[in-house]
């Protein structure tokens, strides 16, 4: 058993402080991104190494955090039923405590009495001394039965949507968005898989970049154990994700009605999809030589195929001038930067935030000089003004819901509303303007989001062609894709492109290029 399921003796009168144990950081990171809407993934890593868990306690801490926040929606349906009060009820700190130890139990096979022994201590440890037997009886309510018996009691008169967001921990509005946009592609029946994979840890996926990583490094990337999301402790782009390694053999769903044949998430670790792609990183990916020499960076291979579908949708001319609408934090830009750098093009790579154009320079520093790179700062709208110099090939990797990437940010589900839509939308067509005004005539644009929802995607991409449909021409998106790809994407046809994580193992990308007549 490892320190993290055993709660430390202590001789009485022992005023020494405290060790941290990974419980106890998993409860602080839950209490920070539900109270102070913090980030698990820039949180976590920080109180790890504050704590000084070893390694096993930081992976235990890790799978605790993400876990327990992913599986939220359903780990407080359990609660519920278990406690036989309504959850707004309970406590917020006391229901942080159950959610940990239900996730013990349910997530993380922690044997019955370690999970519940050590969950009253933290109830306690965390000053909810006077909820202690309420937790200990829930708890123990809980692990009186299955998962499964579990999903059929939680699931009880529920249908549609409402049955899929209980069972596999999404919002019923998200569970709506990810139909619709299956649907759009005639893969509704997917809909559970994809439901799925959004609950499996996603792996570090790495990216090469062209002309400068060495065989070394890829080499030396690739020995040793695998590493998961939380395993990443120092990159700045925590933009890993992976193949949908796991089985999730609880009892699943094939259709909204309620029928529940297994869902199994396919075991897609076929290689990178990406030619520049590399999985199955060792360890901790901050302490790989190329990644802390900035030839190897983290980054989804999703975000790689898109990038290249833009630099490697016709043979790049020295001279093109290439632009990066919306860069920060970087992981395109410099994937843009080393193909830029390849091929005698210039860069410049645009930020609103001032912090975030600060990790764009930061993520550029190491990949090419300036005269291949600039970083200038502000709102992405205001290209394409009369006299401008006009760009060869510009990404709009536009700010969205980010409901493609719910593995890496376990939190997404819960904060985006649906009221964040259409907002997002009105911003993604202004800079769709922009982008359309700022393209030299015969250049490509590529459009860009990490987010299936149909608002952001096609519906996006048929109000651009409504606008300027007199000058902009699309391309065979999945045609530019399928040829980049270092194996078959499993995309459908079509002149956007869908990426899905129960099929390829990235993010749900979208993307869609077009070409300004000449
Ligand atoms: C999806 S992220 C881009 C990710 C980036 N391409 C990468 O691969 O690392 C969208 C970015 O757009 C920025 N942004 C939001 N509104 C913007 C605007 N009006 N103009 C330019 N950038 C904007 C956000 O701050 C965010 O950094």
């Amino acid at each position: 058993m490892s320190p993290a399921q055993q709660a430390p003796r202590r001789a009485q009168g022992d005023r020494r402080p405290r060790p941290t144990s990974a419980r106890r950081v998993a409860f602080d990171v839950l209490r920070a991104v539900q109270v102070d809407d913090a980030y698990a993934n820039l949180l976590l890593p920080t109180r790890i190494r504050r704590a000084g868990l070893s390694a096993r306690d930081a992976a235990f801490a890790t799978e605790l955090t993400y876990g327990s926040i992913r599986m939220l929606g359903r780990y407080d349906a359990i609660v519920g039923v278990a406690s036989g009060r309504r959850v707004d009820d309970i406590e917020s700190d006391v229901l942080d405590v159950m959610r940990l130890g239900v996730h013990q139990l349910l997530g993380m096979r922690t044997p019955t009495h370690a999970a519940v022994s050590a969950t009253v201590e933290l109830a306690r440890e965390v000053g909810a001394r006077r909820a202690t037997g309420f937790v200990n009886a829930v708890l123990r309510k809980v692990a009186a039965k299955t998962d499964d018996e579990w999903d059929a009691l939680v699931t009880e008169g529920r249908s549609g949507d409402a049955l899929l967001a209980t069972r596999w921990s999404h919002p019923s509005w998200v569970v709506a968005a990810l139909r619709d946009a299956l649907a759009a592609e005639r893969s509704r029946d997917e809909l559970a898989a994809l439901l799925a994979a959004d609950n499996v840890a996603p792996r570090v996926q790495l990216v090469a970049l062209p002309g400068l990583a060495t065989d070394e490094d890829v080499r030396t990337a690739t020995t040793g154990p695998v590493a998961t999301d939380g395993d990443v402790t120092g990159a700045d782009d925590v933009t890993g994700t992976d193949d949908v390694t796991g089985t999730d053999d609880r009892a699943g769903v094939g259709d909204a009605t309620g029928a529940a044949p297994p869902v199994r998430i396919p075991v897609a670790d076929a290689g990178p999809v990406s030619p520049v792609g590399i999985r199955g990183t060792a360890g901790d990916p901050a302490r790989v030589p190329g990644v802390a020499a900035g030839r190897l960076r983290v980054q989804d291979e999703g975000s790689q195929l898109a990038a290249l579908a833009l630099t490697r949708s016709s043979a790049v001319r020295a001279g093109e001038r290439w632009l990066d609408m919306c860069a920060g934090p970087g992981g395109k830009a410099a994937l843009l930067a080393a193909e830029a750098a390849q091929g005698g093009a210039s860069l410049v790579a645009n930020e609103l935030v001032p912090a975030r154009a600060g990790l764009v320079r930061k993520a550029l520093a190491t990949v090419a000089g300036d005269d291949t790179v600039t970083v200038v700062e502000g709102d992405g709208r205001r290209f394409g003004k009369p006299g401008d110099e006009p760009f060869d090939r510009i990404l709009l990797d536009a700010p969205c819901t980010g409901l493609g990437a719910l593995r890496r940010r376990p939190e997404a589900r819960w904060r985006k509303q649906p009221e964040d839509v259409p907002e997002l939308a009105a911003l993604q067509a202004e800079l769709l303007d922009a982008a359309v005004r700022a393209l030299a005539p015969g250049g490509t644009l590529a459009y860009v989001t990490c987010s299936p929802h149909l608002a952001e995607t096609r519906g996006q991409v048929d109000a651009l062609l409504a606008r300027h449909g007199d000058v902009l021409e699309q391309l065979d998106t999945a045609g530019v894709v399928r040829s980049v790809a270092a194996r078959d994407p499993q995309v459908a046809d079509g002149p956007t492109v869908q990426l899905w994580p129960h099929r390829t193992g990235t993010d749900a990308m979208f993307v869609a290029l077009f070409r300004r007549r000449a």
